[in-house]
């Protein structure tokens, strides 16, 4: 019927269709399906034979496996895009978009049996009210096709088809959702935003230069997605700083209120039964539900912040989300309300019944209330779910049913509890069983329980949180250790009741913590104070000790800063020499990295600097001009070039510095007896390109190991810093770093993607290495090939984001010379084939065009040995010979096996067993193990000792 009808099956093979067709070449075929398209995960295998002659003609074979075929590509880094592959039926493939008109009708053949077109971008709006079907020139979203088609209509269409209808509304939701992001990731409008983390916008406000653009602040976002953009990060982040606004401004809300639907809702099941449909379910009509709850939840919404007021009286605000169960999908919205009058025990008392309802006054209510109470059980019921037998046979409610009475606790001494700090979270049952302990006469009293700090009692007792009691410590085999959360200074009354709890023994009750020398105080605070806890900041002191411990430096330092502002202490320049060392350990870090050559004591110094000027741009932000009695600590005094603060300051000092001596050794190394033609054309064509301002800025230098690559570059790296032009000496790797003047890894440099490729380099335009950059003369990257294009794109976006004033030219204008052997192994990309290895290689990238490209070939490593009298002539050949075999392998042209990839290697470089090469390295380890320069010359660099013991003996 498909076949016949439908205008896309007759263009295009359908899936059975293909298989045929390859049944015509070969007896059986084999399907994959994949769902993990990278990994190359086979997740089902299905089995298509041609069909017998004289079986059915609708038969296509024997499918073993009944599944429905999926294929998914889960992989984030591919390309977003869904697109539909199809084959012609006259052959060939055609790639359709998965927002093609088409797809709805390819994907939902049954719902769709005649290829209607769906929605496209060019579809206009009717004019709203308009008899005459009179088209507006305003365009009509996909999401609002969608939802036409969702809306019941006579006679219904999408909505017969139970869970193809939950289906294609999934599908719909996904790709209105795909066309929105697809929309937010054009270039166009991602280049309007900047991501800048705080401590870098400080850095920006400190700079007093006026003319500074702080739009140019942070580093360009890979994909920025908006709050406008429902459900995104930024979208909820919005409304949680809402809600903490009304929360700033009237407290805690009063009341938390959740609204949810009900499938049986009279609405709901009319219009099921009105739509003709009374077989389909309520899930297969999810629609009706979601509507329903929408038209009821507003109803609602209006009722609770209507002006006049609800039954709890006028409302300042409310703030919701709506969630679906996991398993039924049915919504349920929860409700945080703020009242202008605060709700008093006799309104909670009117609303909230903890007993059962009057039997024959309440009917309805006191059936609804009985589904939901627990019991009976225990003894009585001993077949309940929830009842359990005890080695002495009495069954017993695991639940804890029934519970000891609890006399009223009235709500004015709820209220009291929970501003105390009495009631709160579950540490609040754990701390009164506390007292219990200490009570003489009590049932769990215990002499022991009143030596110990409340913090101790785990090494001692266990907590029963059935009985909710402290027992003494049977098993003592491991050591137990208490933990009380951490409460900030500004939540006074809990902060005090910690300190002192963490300084009493024994106490016996609230009051008693409250009660210093006889006498009881009113809060814990006053206490504190009695106790002399409160009174030279000693509470300050020990709570900067314990977030010292348990804190990274930054949030002791927000914790200072808090204190300072919030909780005048007594004496805060002793608080800051006490913590400044713990407050700067990150700081310190930071300048470890740098290539700044500073002496501990020196590191530490600045790091103390910095942490000062820190917090008092933070404190700036609340008026407090700085640290009250704490002066800026003085940088430390270093000559130069170690005085350097910055990466700018450093190499600018090494210049001034070194450039006489780089003058000196650029000439020895130019005028060198081994200096070949194409190494000076090499060097000649790049001081060139500096000197006249030539358009043909990138070189790249393509040479085979031993022929002076880095002899070059070097010499290069001299010239300019004899010309006192600042330079960016990377390499891929640490180890080629290393033998670069000045040399550091590409990823330090450029702080470049490590995992994510798809993301920026993180440098800030406006921080201390957005200045190095524009200041900067020249990059040189060693090694280039090593690493997949993408990192040279996001290089030269770096380079052109902190340079705009040369944003147009690729790399920004700078002389930028790569240099690697091609010859040597691609970069290595996890998961991938050839295909994609090969496109993201280097010459693959839109900026090779732009390199002039220069080769060496020359093996020079050979003609230095020669030169050395120490190496035997017969070494030197074999050395010769191992380097032309290897340029042979680069290139291709090695001999293969007959019939397969694999090359021959020469007799000479091969050994017949693994003790032989033991041998053949090793050899005389005995005798000149303490030869350094042997050594250095078999050294296998291994990250674990166990890596390489594994590599060396077991492979
Ligand atoms: N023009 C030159 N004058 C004197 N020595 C040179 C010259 N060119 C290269 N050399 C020497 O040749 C040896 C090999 O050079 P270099 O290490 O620069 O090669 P490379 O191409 O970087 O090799 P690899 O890729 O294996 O590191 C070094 O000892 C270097 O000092």
């Amino acid at each position: 019927m498909i076949t016949d009808n439908n205008s896309i099956a007759q263009k295009f093979m359908t899936f059975g269709q293909t298989i045929l067709r390859a049944l015509d070449t070969a007896p059986q075929i084999r399907i994959e399906v994949h769902t993990d398209i990278s990994n190359k995960k086979v997740q089902k295998e299905l089995r298509a034979q041609r069909p017998q002659e004289s079986s059915h003609p609708h038969r296509y074979g024997e499918l073993l496996v009944d599944d429905i075929m999926l294929l998914k590509d889960d992989d984030p880094t591919h390309d977003a895009t869904r697109s539909l592959v199809m084959t012609k039926q006259q052959g060939g493939l055609q790639i359709l978009p998965a927002l093609h008109p088409l797809a709805d009708a390819m994907a939902y053949p049954l719902m769709f049996p005649y290829g209607t077109v769906g929605w496209d971008r060019y579809m206009l709006r009717y004019k709203p009210k308009s008899s005459s079907n009179e088209l507006t020139d305003k365009r009509l979203t996909m999401l609002d096709y969608y939802r036409f088609h969702v809306q019941r209509r006579d006679p219904l269409h999408v909505h017969l088809y139970g869970r193809l209808f939950q289906q294609w509304v999934t599908d719909a939701w996904s790709k209105v959702d795909d066309s929105h992001l697809q929309y937010l990731q054009e270039k166009s409008f991602q280049t309007h935003y900047r991501a800048i983390v705080a401590a870098g916008a400080m850095d920006a406000c400190r700079k007093s230069d006026d003319t500074e653009d702080c739009s140019k602040m942070g580093t360009p976002v890979t994909t920025y997605l908006p709050s406008s953009h429902e459900n995104s990060p930024r979208f909820l982040y919005e409304k949680l700083q809402d809600t903490m606004t009304y929360n700033r401004e009237w407290g805690n809300p009063d009341l938390f209120l959740t609204f949810t639907s009900n499938r049986e809702w009279p609405e709901v099941q009319a219009a099921i039964r009105s739509q003709g449909c009374p077989d389909h379910s309520t899930h297969d009509n999810f629609d009706l539900i979601v509507r329903a709850f929408v038209m009821r939840f507003d109803v609602f919404m209006k009722y609770l912040m209507h002006k006049d007021g609800s039954h709890y009286g006028k409302a300042h605000a409310a703030s919701w989300v709506v969630e679906f169960q996991p398993h039924s999908g049915l919504p349920h919205a929860h409700v945080m309300l703020w009242l202008e009058k605060k709700l008093t025990v006799e309104t909670i008392d009117r609303y909230i019944w903890a007993e059962i309802p009057d039997k024959t006054k309440y009917p309805r209510l006191y059936e609804e209330v009985k589904k939901v109470v627990h019991g009976p059980c225990g003894n009585a019921y001993p077949d309940r779910a929830c009842t359990s037998t005890t080695p002495d046979g009495v069954a017993v409610c695991e639940k804890g049913f029934p519970q000891p009475f609890t006399a009223d606790l009235p709500a004015k001494e709820l209220e009291r509890k929970i501003d105390s700090g009495e009631l709160n979270l579950q540490t609040g049952i754990e701390l009164t069983a506390f007292f219990d302990c200490n009570k003489k006469g009590s049932k769990t009293y215990d002499e022991k329980a009143g030596s110990l700090l409340y913090t101790d009692m785990p090494k001692e007792f266990t907590f029963d949180k059935q009985k909710k009691e402290w027992h003494r410590r049977v098993q003592k085999w491991r050591t137990s250790l208490g933990r009380m959360y951490f409460v900030n200074p500004k939540c006074e009354e809990r902060f005090y009741l910690r300190l002192m709890l963490t300084h009493i023994r024994g106490p016996t009750s609230y009051e008693d913590v409250r009660t210093v020398d006889g006498r009881t105080y009113t809060t814990f605070h006053e206490a504190a104070i009695a106790c002399g806890l409160a009174q030279n900041d000693q509470e300050y002191v020990i709570c900067l000790h314990e977030a010292e411990i348990l804190y990274p430096a930054r949030m002791v330092r927000n914790l200072f800063i808090t204190i300072v502002a919030h909780c005048q202490p007594g004496k805060p320049q002793e608080l800051w020499e006490q913590f400044k060392t713990s407050m700067s350990a990150d700081k310190l870090y930071g300048i470890q990295q740098q290539p700044l050559k500073l002496e501990l004591p020196q590191q530490e110094q600045l790091a103390i600097v910095k942490a000062y000027d820190d917090i008092v741009t933070a404190l700036k932000f609340m008026h407090i001009e700085e640290i009250p009695g704490v002066a800026r600590p003085e940088p430390p005094h270093v000559s130069d070039p170690q005085r350097s603060q910055t990466v700018l300051e450093y190499f600018s000092n090494d210049i001034a510095l070194n450039h006489k001596l780089s003058e000196t050794r650029f000439s020895e190394m130019y005028h060198s007896p081994l200096m070949n033609a194409k190494q000076r054309a090499f060097v000649d064509a790049v001081i060139m390109a500096t000197t006249t301002n030539t358009t043909s800025r990138m070189f790249f230098l393509h040479a085979p190991a031993g022929t002076g690559k880095t002899f070059v570059l070097n010499m290069l790296l001299h010239w300019f810093r004899s010309q006192q032009k600042l330079t960016m000496p990377m390499c891929s790797l640490g180890i080629g770093a290393l033998s670069l003047l000045n040399g550091r890894t590409m990823h330090s440099w450029m702080s470049a993607p490590v995992i994510d490729l798809t993301r920026p380099c993180a440098i800030q335009s406006h921080g201390e290495m957005g200045d190095f950059i524009r200041k900067l003369h020249q990059v040189t990257w060693d090694e280039m090939l090593k690493m997949p294009r993408t990192l040279l794109e996001k290089v030269d976006d770096a380079l052109r984001d902190c340079r705009s004033h040369q944003k147009d030219e690729p790399m920004a204008g700078l002389i930028f010379i790569g240099a690697g052997d091609s010859r040597q192994p691609a970069p290595i990309i996890a998961h991938s084939c050839f295909a994609q290895i090969q496109s993201l290689t280097m010459p693959n990238s839109q900026l090779w065009p732009n390199f002039h490209v220069f080769e060496l070939t020359e093996n020079i490593r050979l003609q230095v040995m020669l030169q050395n009298k120490d190496v035997s002539p017969e070494k030197v050949e074999r050395h010769g010979r191992w380097a032309k075999e290897l340029l042979t392998i680069g290139d291709g042209t090695a001999p293969t096996l007959p019939n397969t990839n694999r090359i021959r290697l020469s007799d000479e470089m091969c050994v017949d067993t693994r003790e032989e090469l033991i041998d053949f390295v090793y050899g005389d380890l005995d005798t000149r193990w303490s030869d350094t320069r042997y050594l250095t010359d078999r050294v296998i660099l291994a990250p674990h000792i166990r890596t390489a013991y594994r590599r060396i003996t077991c492979d």
